[in-house]
């Protein structure tokens, strides 16, 4: 995301997210490090994510994202990264349709209603107008409306 509002200006180290299947519990663990020398930032988001069987009420993501002193190597913050998940990956996401939707896109659908789905929601119904909106009633904003 800095790389990209930054368009190049900044040297950014960030490999490939190393994934770990968790194959007896239909999960993976992914570590996602990143260094953004000119910022200072010295980071690793972890997140574990699962296909969980229908009606679980156990969570699909969960996630934690540390800082750290990118000089002392000692740890800054222990951050919620499921809510930054949440904001960053539908920003990302409204990056993407900003490049790639056809101007005229008028209707906004969306499937499923767990956490991305109202974090995009909540994106994309502020940085572009729609004139219709679809979704689940379980999403509960007022003017999204179901369909079968
Ligand atoms: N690329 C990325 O950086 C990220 C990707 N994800 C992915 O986004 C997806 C959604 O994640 P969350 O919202 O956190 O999960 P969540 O568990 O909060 O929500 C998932 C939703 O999908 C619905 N659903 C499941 N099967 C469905 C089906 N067959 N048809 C329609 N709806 C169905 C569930 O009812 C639920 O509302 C997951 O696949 C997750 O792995 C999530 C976070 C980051
Ligand atoms: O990068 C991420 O945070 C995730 N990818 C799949 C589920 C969560």
């Amino acid at each position: 995301m800095g790389k990209f509002s930054k368009r190049d200006s900044s040297e950014i180290i960030q490999p490939v997210r190393s994934v770990v299947p968790i194959q007896p519990y239909n999960g993976f663990l992914g570590v996602m490090p990143s260094y953004v020398a000119a910022d200072g930032i010295l980071c690793t988001k972890m997140v574990t994510f699962y296909q969980r069987a229908e009606g679980s009420s156990l969570p699909s993501t969960q996630a934690t994202v540390l800082l750290f002193h990118p000089e002392r190597g000692h740890i800054t913050a222990i951050m919620d990264g499921e809510a930054i998940t949440a904001k960053r990956t539908a920003a990302v996401s409204a990056i993407s349709a900003k490049l790639l939707m056809p101007a005229l896109s008028e209707v906004l659908c969306i499937l499923g209603s767990g956490q991305q789905a109202k974090s995009h929601y909540d994106v994309f119904t502020n940085v572009f107008k729609f004139k219709e909106e679809w979704g689940s009633k379980t999403l509960s904003q007022p003017n999204l409306c179901w369909r079968s």
